[in-house]
This record gives structure tokens, C-alpha cells and sequence, in this order.
């Protein structure tokens, strides 16, 4: 049996953070996990570290199952973001070296290709509707099938998913949380003309997707919801907070544009009752936050009796190696929906080198053995750890909201 020897938690930041677990058996077989958590990465890295690497040594490396169940029943004290975080990049490491180990990628361990590749959606964002659709169709013209619009919204100064002065759109900016001023009127008055205006612009055939980033009440996003019917959107995302899952009916009455919900689910109990409802149409949990493989494999399960399909989350905040691991998910599962895209820098790809692959508009793991990415332990040493918040917003009177 391959020995669990030793595990190294690294901490770099190649112009963002990320939190790589690193595990090494005794034949000298390493598997990697993702363990990043945006503005509060070093969490994650704390909990294994000083909590979860005494506990894998010794083990064997191939009882996945095992382990998963119990760093989440051992634990104690169930779910939430770090924990599943950190039990995540020790499940998708031991993937990792299952597959090195039997010579296969991840995937053909999950069942095999359920498609040849994953359609992956990109982003496209600007200050304006016409900046927006500029950015949209040079996306389109690099072959993506399927694009998130957001804008900058007339009398804000800034709002979640624009960039800033048209940089790279990184949102976890600063060393203490920047702070945006929010409204919802001022939102709603430009979302569905952003629309029109795509569509006008880019026709039918491109799937388009909007992030409302959990900013609206339930009533609010019927609203947007039904406005956007004429255009026919791929989905809104993250319409209300989801802790109320009962909230989701209300919106569910009034529109019956496509919702996503769930990058912020750390568990299958976030997403039950959602998906069981029917209340949603695609479910966001993803590799590195959602407990690893072995868990996203449940919620897909789950998601799959209900026609709810997988869009796993894929913002840069999330690392190479669980873009890696969501391919080989992505591939395997018969309800894959789409994965988002947002391409990383140079610098985090050199730190990642990875055989995943990107053509006209669709994705694949790539064939190496087990995840097909590492990490560059000595690239990674130069890159110091920096602190980095995500923002928090507040309405034009002062009262803090959803960012
Ligand atoms: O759908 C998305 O990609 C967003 O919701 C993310 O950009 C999210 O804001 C970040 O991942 C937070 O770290
Ligand atoms: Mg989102």
C-alpha cells in the first residue's frame, strides 16, 4: 500500500494567493490539492497544517473514502468553508496519486469520459454596456460558446465583477477590505438593457450567463429574473443569499430564467433542498470548496435525479490544480453543465504547469496520469504570501450589504 509520509502545505502568491497541499507517499508518489480560500487563505493552511497532517501520516493513500470520512466525522465540528476547504486538497491530492498510481488520469478513475471535452464559459466585463459587449464579442471570437456579461452600473463608482480602469478583474484587492457603495435601483435600471443590447449585438447562438453576486431580496431577483426572459440568458447566478433555501420558491415563482447558485456551498445539506425543489437549474459547488471529488461527486449524484446540472465555479481565486481536478469532474459526470473560465496569469501558470487545454470554447484535462498538474515548489518560494481581502459593499446610506 502506498504510505502517507509526509504533506506540505505551500503558501504562494504569483500576483494572488494560493494554498497548495502537497502530499508524498513512501515510494515517492505526490498528489496535489487546492486549498484556497480568498481573503482567508491562511486559515485553511493553518487548519491542515496544524490539524490535519499530523492525522495523514502513516495512512494508506489509496483509502480515499476512508480518510474523507474521517477528517469530517473526526472533526467533530462539521462543514463550513475552512474545513471543507482543507479536507477538499486532501481528497483531490489522493486522487491525484490514485491516478498516477494505476497510470490513468482522474477522470477514466470516475467512470471515463462522458463527452470529449467541457464547455467552459468566460468573463467579460467593462465599465460601460459597449465596453462590456466589446470585451463579450472579442471572448466570442476566441471561440467561447458561452459568456458571463457584467457592467458597470451608471452612478457607482465601482461594483462587484468590473474591473477596475480595465486591469485584470482580481476582486481581493487590497490589505484591508476596500469598501463600494451599492444600489440595487440603480442595478436593476441597467442590467436588462445590458442584455438587449447583447443580444442585438452578438445574436442567439452564444450561451450569455450574469452573476447578480447575491445582492438582490428574493422578490428583487423575480424581478430582474423576468425582465431577462426576452433574452433568453443561460442563467442568473447567486440571486439572493442562499442560507434561506425556502427563499429561492418566491423567485422561482416569478421567472423562469435559468438560476445557479452554490460557490459558496461547502456541502451537499447547503444544496439539498434547492436541488430536491427544483429550485434551482445548475449547482456551483466546486472541487476545492465542496469537500474535494468524492463530495462533488455526491452533490452531482443528488443534482442528477432532479435534472439539475454541475457549473462548478472557476474564478482565479481558485488554483490550477482544481481547475485540473473540475476538467476530470467535469468530464466524468453524465449532468455537466458548464465550468467557468477565467484564465490565470503566466506567473500562476508557471508556478501550475498543467496539461489541461482550452479549444474553441470547450476544455479537457488533458490524458497524464492522475490531475495532470503540479506545483513548482521553488517558483512558488518566490512568491511571497500578501495579505488580500475581498471587498464589502454598503448601500448609499451607509448599511452594509452583500458585496
Ligand atoms: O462567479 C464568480 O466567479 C464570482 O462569484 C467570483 O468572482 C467570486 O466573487 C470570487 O471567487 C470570490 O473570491
Ligand atoms: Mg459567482
Amino acid at each position: 500500500m502506498p504510505k502517507i509520509v509526509s504533506a506540505r502545505v505551500i503558501v504562494t502568491c504569483p500576483g494572488r494567493n494560493f494554498v497548495t497541499l502537497k502530499i508524498t507517499c513512501d515510494d515517492g508518489t505526490t498528489g496535489v490539492g487546492d486549498a484556497t480560500l480568498n481573503g482567508r487563505e491562511l486559515s485553511v493552511a493553518s487548519y491542515l497544517s496544524d490539524h490535519v497532517v499530523p492525522c495523514l501520516i502513516g495512512r494508506d493513500a489509496h483509502r480515499i473514502e476512508d480518510i474523507w470520512q474521517y477528517l469530517y466525522k473526526g472533526a467533530y465540528w462539521r462543514r463550513g468553508p475552512v474545513t471543507m476547504a482543507a479536507i477538499a486538497a486532501v481528497d483531490t491530492a489522493l486522487w491525484d496519486i490514485k491516478g498516477k498510481l494505476a497510470g490513468m488520469p482522474v477522470y477514466q478513475l470516475l467512470g471515463g469520459a462522458a463527452r470529449d471535452a467541457c464547455m467552459v464559459y468566460a468573463h467579460a466585463n467593462g465599465t460601460t454596456i459597449e465596453d462590456t459587449i466589446a470585451v463579450a464579442r472579442a471572448e466570442q471570437a476566441r471561440g467561447y460558446k458561452a459568456i458571463r456579461l457584467q457592467c458597470g452600473v451608471p452612478g457607482l463608482a465601482s461594483t462587484y465583477g468590473v474591473a477596475k480602469h480595465g486591469a485584470r478583474y482580481e476582486p481581493a484587492d487590497a490589505d484591508l477590505p476596500s469598501e463600494s457603495v451599492w444600489s440595487t435601483e440603480k442595478y436593476l435600471r441597467v442590467v436588462p438593457e445590458l442584455f438587449r443590447a447583447a443580444r442585438e449585438a452578438m445574436g442567439w447562438d452564444v450561451h450569455l450567463l450574469h452573476d447578480i453576486h447575491h445582492r438582490l431580496t428574493p422578490i428583487e431577483a423575480g424581478r430582474l429574473g423576468k425582465a431577462l426572459e426576452p433574452y433568453n440568458l443561460f442563467w442568473i447566478e447567486d440571486p439572493t443569499p442562499a442560507e434561506n433555501q425556502e427563499a429561492f420558491k418566491l423567485i422561482r415563482h416569478h421567472t423562469t430564467t435559468p438560476i445557479a447558485v452554490g460557490e459558496v456551498f461547502n456541502s451537499i445539506w447547503d444544496a439539498k433542498d434547492l436541488i430536491q425543489n427544483q429550485l434551482i437549474d445548475y449547482i456551483r459547488a466546486t472541487v476545492v470548496h465542496a469537500g474535494g471529488i468524492t463530495h462533488l461527486r455526491r452533490i452531482a449524484s443528488l443534482a442528477d435525479l432532479y435534472q439539475v446540472r454541475t457549473g462548478c465555479h472557476g474564478a482565479t481565486d481558485l488554483s490550477p490544480v482544481a481547475m485540473a481536478a473540475a476538467l476530470h469532474f467535469g468530464l466524468s459526470v453524465p449532468n455537466f453543465g458548464v465550468q467557468e473560465h477565467m484564465p490565470h496569469t503566466e506567473e500562476t501558470d508557471a508556478v501550475f504547469p498543467h496539461a489541461y487545454s482550452f479549444d474553441d470554447g470547450m476544455m479537457h484535462p488533458g490524458d497524464a496520469p492522475g490531475l495532470g498538474v503540479d506545483i513548482d515548489e521553488d517558483l512558488a518560494a518566490t512568491y511571497e504570501y500578501k495579505r488580500a481581502y475581498l471587498p464589502v459593499a454598503r448601500l448609499e446610506d451607509g448599511t452594509l450589504c452583500n458585496w
